[in-house]
This record gives structure tokens, sequence and C-alpha cells, in this order.
């Protein structure tokens, strides 16, 4: 059994890098085997959990290659090498390999969760209910109710916050789970990575052996054909071990340009649920809980003031609070509204600023990807009528113009014809979810 030991060595040598090998597998030592067991010894338990998790099942298919089917892999904890006991007085043996696969040790695993975003914190209003009950839900019960899990929305509405309180809500309850965070670009970096270094079993080994894996921005893959495939197994590998995936994205999964329909479709699979701007009132009630976070008093009337002026955005709604914090700090004077109106006064200026109709059209062209030009065009093509009918709209709800003059800016349009488009959109609206999504997010991208 000892020579067998040595060829499964080579056998595994020849599908690992130098590097990996003299890491992981040169250190682990053959002790003995019986009818179905080899025992290895291994120097320490980080180092036996790192195995477990990562090598026993290659070094079973090696030994098996060999002819030794079936033979169990049990890991122990073993001395150092010159330890002269050793042979007398081997460690008692570990578990069994697969009761050890079994077994889950999170100390050793980063979840790359950010502790701050949790449930408490998260203010739900009409414009996110759908998406924090959604978000509980899923905590409460990952992998049973909802899976995967799609949150969409505009930029800094609150989905990296969502998601994050969704796996640290289920570590807290269940802190043996692997529960993982990544931002989709740190996934195909560490993808690009792992191909550059022949690091893919490791790669695959990591995100296939998650309890819960949250991608968040999820539309940065889009385009990216190896990231998108290793993206899709990775996917298919945790659905169907019943592992909860939650997702994130700016857009709707239709409305992402250059996301592969396989995996549209998987993540049209679970539940999709969108976080829309919020309202006054949400915004009002995130600016207080904010401030008292942060030790900032924030009289009644300027929250009122920043919610109702400003952008929807609450990353940036809250950059203006810690700005006027800061400032009031700084000064020793408390947060006034007239203070708030000084120190904010060049940043309002410019959100205030109303949008023209060409920035709309620009917005819209490039969301269907057709020219600014057939917008304004009397081509009645059905791929241009209904962006054209969308942009109309947005004139009109985005700007204070009349609609002769939106009419104007369409290439001299009747306003008749605008009138119609505002009221065919209306009412499309209420019953197409999808068409109401790509309004809110082309809303949002004009506003923000
Ligand atoms: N409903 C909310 N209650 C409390 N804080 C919120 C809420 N919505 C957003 N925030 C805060 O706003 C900031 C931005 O949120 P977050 O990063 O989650 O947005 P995002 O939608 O992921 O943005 P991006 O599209 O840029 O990834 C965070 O500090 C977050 O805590």
């Amino acid at each position: 059994m000892d020579r067998l030991w040595q060829e499964a060595l080579e056998h595994i040598k020849e599908s690992l890098s130098p590097q990996l090998f003299s890491t992981w597998i040169k250190p682990i030592r053959f002790v003995r085997a019986d009818k179905s067991m080899v025992y290895l010894q291994v120097p320490n338990r980080f180092f036996l959990d790192w195995i477990r998790d990562n090598y026993v099942a290659r070094i079973e298919q090696a030994l098996s290659t060999l002819g030794a089917v079936d033979y169990q892999v049990i890991l122990e904890v073993g001395k150092p090498e010159n330890s002269s006991d050793q042979a007398e007085n081997p460690e008692p043996p570990a578990a069994p390999a697969r009761e050890i696969l079994a077994q889950k040790k999170p100390e050793f695993f980063p979840s790359n969760l950010n502790p701050r975003y949790v449930f408490n914190d998260f203010v739900s209003g009409s414009s996110n209910q759908f998406a924090h009950a959604a978000a509980m839900a899923v905590a409460n019960n990952p992998a049973t109710t909802y899976n995967p899990l799609f949150i969409y929305g505009g930029v800094g509405l609150g989905k990296t916050h969502l998601v994050n309180a969704i796996g640290n809500a289920i570590l807290k309850k269940n802190p043996d789970m692997r529960v993982c965070y990544y931002a989709s670009e740190k996934f195909m970096n560490e993808l690009i990575n792992s191909l550059r270094y022949a690091r893919m079993d490791e790669f695959r080994n990591k995100f296939r052996s998650m309890d819960v894996l949250l991608i968040d921005d999820v539309q940065f893959i889009a385009g990216k054909e190896r990231t998108q495939e290793e993206f899709f197994h990775t996917f298919n590998a945790l659905y169907e071990a019943h592992k909860q995936i939650v997702v994130t994205s700016d857009k709707f999964p239709k409305d992402i340009p250059g996301l592969e329909e396989r995996l549209r479709s998987r993540f049209e699979w679970g539940l999709i649920a969108d976080i829309q701007a919020p309202d006054i009132e949400t915004k009002q009630a995130i600016l207080k809980m904010k401030a008292e976070k942060n030790a900032i008093t924030l009289p009644e009337d300027v929250a009122y003031f920043l919610s109702n002026s400003v952008t929807s955005n609450v990353r940036e709604l809250e950059g203006f609070l810690i700005r006027l914090g800061a400032y009031a700090s700084l000064t020793s004077t408390p947060i006034t509204l007239e203070m708030a109106r000084e120190v904010l006064k060049d940043i309002l200026v410019e959100k205030n600023r109303e949008l023209t109709v060409e920035e709309i059209q620009k917005t819209v062209a490039a969301h269907f990807n057709i020219k600014m030009a057939d917008l304004k065009s009397p081509k009645r093509l059905k791929a241009l009528v209904l962006p054209r009918q969308i942009a109309m709209y947005l004139a009109r709800n985005l700007t204070s113009l009349s609609f002769p003059e939106i009419g104007e800016r369409f290439g001299g349009k009747d306003h008749s014809t605008i009138i119609h488009a505002i009221k065919k959109i209306d009412k499309c609206q209420e019953e197409d979810f999808q068409l109401r999504a790509v309004i809110d997010s082309l809303k949002n991208t004009l506003t923000r």
C-alpha cells in the first residue's frame, strides 16, 4: 500500500501546480491502510480542514484509478515528522473522510460580508418592502423558499446592504454555514487568476462548496464569455445541491445586455424582487437612522429639506448627511436649514438642474441600442416605436415642457402624438411588469 500511495502522489502531482503540490500534498504522510480505509496524517487542524475540503476527493480518485477502488481516506492530525513516539502512539484517527466532509469549519472560511449591513439598519418603505421581505424570507429559510433570489434596482438603493444582511443573518443563526459574498468583478478576477495559475480545481471547489453564495452586481459579468460560463456551472452545482443563491443587478435579467440566455433564464427560476427609488418618507427615515448612528443631530426641517430636494440615491443622500455632520463638527455649529442650504448649494444646483429632452433621448437610445436620430424620425418600425414613446413619456415626466414643446424636440411631431404616446405607456405599465422595470431603470439613470 505504501507503494500505491507513492504512485497516487505521482498521479496527483500531474494535475497540480508544483507550488500547490508542495504546499498541500507533499506534507501528507501515509500511515497505514486496512481493507477499505487509508489513514493519512497531516500537520495540523487547519491543514486537515483544507485537505478535507479541497483534496480528499482528488486523493480518493487517484487511489481508485490505481486500483484501490472504494477506499476511504481518513485524515488525522499527526506529530511532527521527527517525533520519536509517532509510530508507537499514533493519534486516534479522525472521523472518516465522508463524515469529515459533512462537517463545516467556519472559523477558517472568510465570508467577505460587511458586518455593518444588517436588517436592523435597513429602513423598509414602499419602494423596497418587497425586496426586504424576500430577503428576510431567504435569511430565515435559506434554499427553501426562494432560490435564486434576484434583487435588482438603481444605483445606491440598498442592494448590497440587503444581500449582506441576508448573509449576516444566516451566519448568525447558522455559524457553521459557508456563506460568501462576492462582487461579480471579484469573482471574475479570481477566475482570471485561477486560469492564469492553473488553479481551476481550487476555484471550482471553493465556489461549489458554499452553502450560500451572494453575488453582487452581476451585470458586470455580462459580455464576459468565460466568466459567464464558469458562473453558469457554479450556479448549476449549487442549485442542484439545494444551496442558496442570491444575485443582485442594476437591471431586470432580460434587460442586462450581453447576459447569456441560459443565465438569464436561471435568474428567473426563483424570485425577482425590485428596489425602487425611495419616497420622501423613507428617505427621511433613512436619514434619521443614519444620523443617529453617526451621532449627528439632524433637525426635522433639514431631514425634510434633504429628502425633498435631492437625489433618490441613498448613498448620495448619506454623503450629504456626513458632509453636514463634518461641517457642523469642524465649525462647532449646529446643523440648521440655512447652513444645509449653504453647504450643499453647489451640489443642489447641479442636482436640481432640469433634464433636457436630448439627455433623455440619448439615454433611451443607448438603452435600446438604437440611433438618437431614429427617436426623432417618422419611421414606424416596431423596434423604434416603443423606445420613442418611452422617451416621450419620460420627457413629459422629467421636464416641465408642454406637449407641443416636446413634439417639437421629437422632429416636429404633433402634440396629439405625444399625448397618445404618454397614455399608451401609462396603460402598458399597469399591465406589463417588465416595461415598468425598464422605465424605472431609465428614470433612475437619468435622475441619479
Ligand atoms: N433602505 C435603506 N435603509 C438604510 N440604509 C440604506 C437603505 N438603502 C440604502 N441604504 C444605504 O445606502 C448606501 C448604499 O447602499 P448599497 O451600497 O446597498 O446600494 P446598491 O444598490 O448596492 O448600490 P450599487 O448599485 O452602487 O451597487 C449604503 O450605505 C446603505 O446602507
